[in-house]
C-alpha cells in the first residue's frame, strides 16, 4: 500500500519501450511530464526488466546524490557490466570506488590537466588540418567523435598515430554499439561483436600496459598520460594501487564516458553558434581578443582558457538545455522511505536531468537560452543543474571535456564561419542527443591557419 502510485506495465517490458520511442522522437522530457501530471513526483514503472521508481525535482536529485554508497549502489545495465568488464568505477561501490576514483582524479584534476593544453590544441590543429580545412561542407557530430576520441589516446593513453591506433578505433565503435545494445550474446548479435571487439581491446591494453612500465622503469615521467599516472600510484605496502584488470577496464570506460558527452557538447555549440547571432558575436569577441593577445603560432595556455568566461557559460546553458547523460539508474540496497512512500530493496530508482534543468522555479523563463545564468554558479541552487551529476559519483571528467571544448571553440571560431545545411533544428536520443544527419555544415575559411 505504501508504494508509490503507477502501474508496472507488461511484465519484463514494462514502459521500456513506450520510454525508447519517446527517446528517439527526442519527446522524453514531456513523456516524463505527463508521469508528473498523472501521478505527482514520485511514481512506480518499470524500466529494461525492473521495478523503478521515478523520482524528480531538487529534493529528489539531493536524495539520490546523497545516499550514493549509503542506502543506494550504482546501477547500470548489464551489457556495459559485461562489455567494459567488471572492475570499472561504475561497478564499484565504497573504498574500491574511493581508491579507483581518486586514482583516476590525480591525473584528471585542473593542476595536472593544465600541462596539456598545448598538446590538446595541437591534437585540435591537426585535425583541423586532415579534416576542415579546404573543405565547402563537412558533418559535425562524426568529426567531433574522431576529434574526442584522438584527444583520449594521446592524452588519456599515450597512444600515438598510426596502425594501433586505427585498430583501436575500429573495435571501439563495435564496442559502443554493444554498451547500447539488447544483452543477448548469439553469433551475428550486437552484443556478441562487442564483447569480442572488448577482448580485443583488452589485449592490446594489456600490451600496452607492458610497453609503459618499461618506459617507467627507464623513467619516463609518470604524468605522461593516464595510463602511466595510473601505473604510478602505490599503495602503503609500495605496490602499484591498481590492479592491471582494474586499469583496463577504467581505461575501457573512459573511452566510452569521455567520447560521446564531450563529442554532443562541441556538436551542439556548433549548432547553436550558428543559429544564434547574438551569442556567437560575444563569443567570436571573446576568442578573437585571446587570438590577438598571441604572436604568429604561439599555443594557447591555460591562463588563455581561465580567460573564457562567456564561452563556458554558454557551453553550461547548452547542457543544461540538452544534458548529453539524460539521466541514470541507483538501485536500493534496502527498503528506503522517501516522500512518505516505500521503495523495496533492490528497485531501480531513475533520475532525469532535464526535470530541474528545466524547472521554472529554480531557471526562470527556463526554454530561453541564457548563459548569463551560469555568470555567478553560486546563485544556482545546489543539485538543480546535474549534467555532470552529484555528489560521490560526480564526473571526474568534467574538467578534461571542459577544456577540450574550450581549446575546440577557440580554434573553429577563429579560423571558419559557418551554416547550417539543414533548415530542420530537431535532434533524437539514441541514448545521447544525435541532430538531425550529424548536422552537416557549410564552411567559409576566415584567413590562412596561424598555426
Ligand atoms: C560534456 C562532457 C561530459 C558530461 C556531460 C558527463 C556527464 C557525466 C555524468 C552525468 C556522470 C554521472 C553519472 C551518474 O551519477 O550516474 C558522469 C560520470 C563519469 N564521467 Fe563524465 N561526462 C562528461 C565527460 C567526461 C570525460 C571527458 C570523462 C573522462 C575523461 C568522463 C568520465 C566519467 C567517469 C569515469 C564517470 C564515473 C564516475 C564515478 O562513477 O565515480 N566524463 N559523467
Amino acid at each position: 500500500k505504501r508504494l508509490p502510485p503507477g502501474s508496472l506495465g507488461i511484465p519484463l517490458v514494462g514502459q521500456s519501450l513506450s520510454l525508447l520511442r519517446a527517446m528517439k522522437a527526442n519527446t522524453a522530457e514531456s513523456w516524463f511530464e505527463e508521469r508528473v501530471k498523472k501521478y505527482g513526483p514520485i511514481s512506480k514503472l518499470s524500466l529494461f526488466g525492473k521495478p523503478t521508481v521515478f523520482i524528480c525535482g531538487q529534493a529528489a536529485n539531493k536524495f539520490i546524490f546523497t545516499n550514493d554508497g549509503g542506502k543506494l549502489s550504482n546501477q547500470q545495465t548489464m551489457s556495459i557490466r559485461r562489455v567494459l568488464g567488471d572492475r570499472n568505477i561504475l561497478e564499484l561501490s565504497g573504498e574500491d570506488h574511493k581508491r579507483v576514483r581518486n586514482a583516476l582524479v590525480s591525473f584528471l584534476k585542473p593542476d595536472c590537466l593544465k600541462m596539456y593544453v598545448t598538446k590538446m590544441e595541437q591534437e585540435v590543429r591537426r585535425h583541423i588540418k586532415m579534416n576542415w580545412e579546404g573543405k565547402q561542407k563537412v558533418t559535425v557530430l562524426p568529426l567531433m567523435k574522431t576529434l574526442s576520441f584522438d584527444m583520449i589516446c594521446s592524452l588519456l593513453f599515450g597512444i600515438k598515430h598510426g596502425a594501433r591506433r586505427d585498430k583501436l578505433v575500429e573495435y571501439f565503435q563495435q564496442i559502443i554499439e554493444g554498451v547500447w545494445s539488447i544483452p543477448v550474446n548469439l553469433p551475428f548479435t550486437r552484443f556478441n561483436r562487442s564483447l569480442k571487439a572488448s577482448a580485443k581491446v583488452q589485449e592490446m591494453l594489456k600490451e600496452l600496459l607492458r610497453e609503459k612500465r618499461i618506459e617507467l622503469l627507464k623513467g619516463a615521467p609518470s604524468h605522461q598520460d593516464l595510463i602511466s599516472c595510473l601505473l604510478s600510484i602505490c599503495g602503503e605496502d609500495n605496490k602499484e594501487l591498481l590492479s592491471d584488470e582494474e586499469i583496463i577496464h577504467n581505461v575501457l570506460l573512459i573511452m566510452v564516458a569521455g567520447h560521446d558527452t564531450s563529442s554532443i557538447l562541441i556538436t551542439f555549440l556548433v549548432r547553436l553558434l550558428a543559429s544564434n547571432p547574438t551569442v556567437y558575436e560575444t563569443v567570436l569577441k571573446e576568442q578573437e581578443e585571446i587570438a590577438k593577445g598571441k604572436r604568429l603560432g604561439e599555443r594557447l595556455t591555460w591562463e588563455d582558457l581561465v580567460k573564457m568566461k562567456y564561452t563556458w557559460t554558454v557551453a553550461m546553458e547548452t547542457l543544461r538545455v540538452t544534458p548529453p547523460v539524460f539521466g541514470g539508474f541507483r538501485k536500493t540496497k534496502q527498503d528506503v522511505e522517501y516522500g512518505g512512500y516505500l521503495i523495496p530493496k533492490d528497485w531501480q530508482i531513475f533520475w532525469v536531468a532535464a526535470m530541474t534543468h528545466m524547472d521554472s522555479s529554480i531557471f526562470q523563463d527556463p526554454t530561453n537560452f541564457d548563459p548569463t545564468r551560469f555568470e555567478d554558479q553560486s546563485s544556482i541552487p545546489p543539485y538543480s543543474f546535474i549534467a555532470f551529476g552529484a555528489g560521490i559519483r560526480k564526473c571526474p571528467g568534467y574538467e578534461f571535456a571542459k577544456f577540450e571544448t574550450l581549446v575546440t571553440i577557440h580554434c573553429l571560431v577563429t579560423q571558419f564561419t559557418w551554416e547550417l545545411c539543414c533548415k530542420d533544428n530537431r535532434f533524437s536520443r539514441d541514448p545521447m542527443p544525435v541532430p538531425t544527419q550529424g548536422l552537416p555544415i557549410q564552411l567559409t575559411p576566415k584567413r590562412i591557419a596561424v598555426a
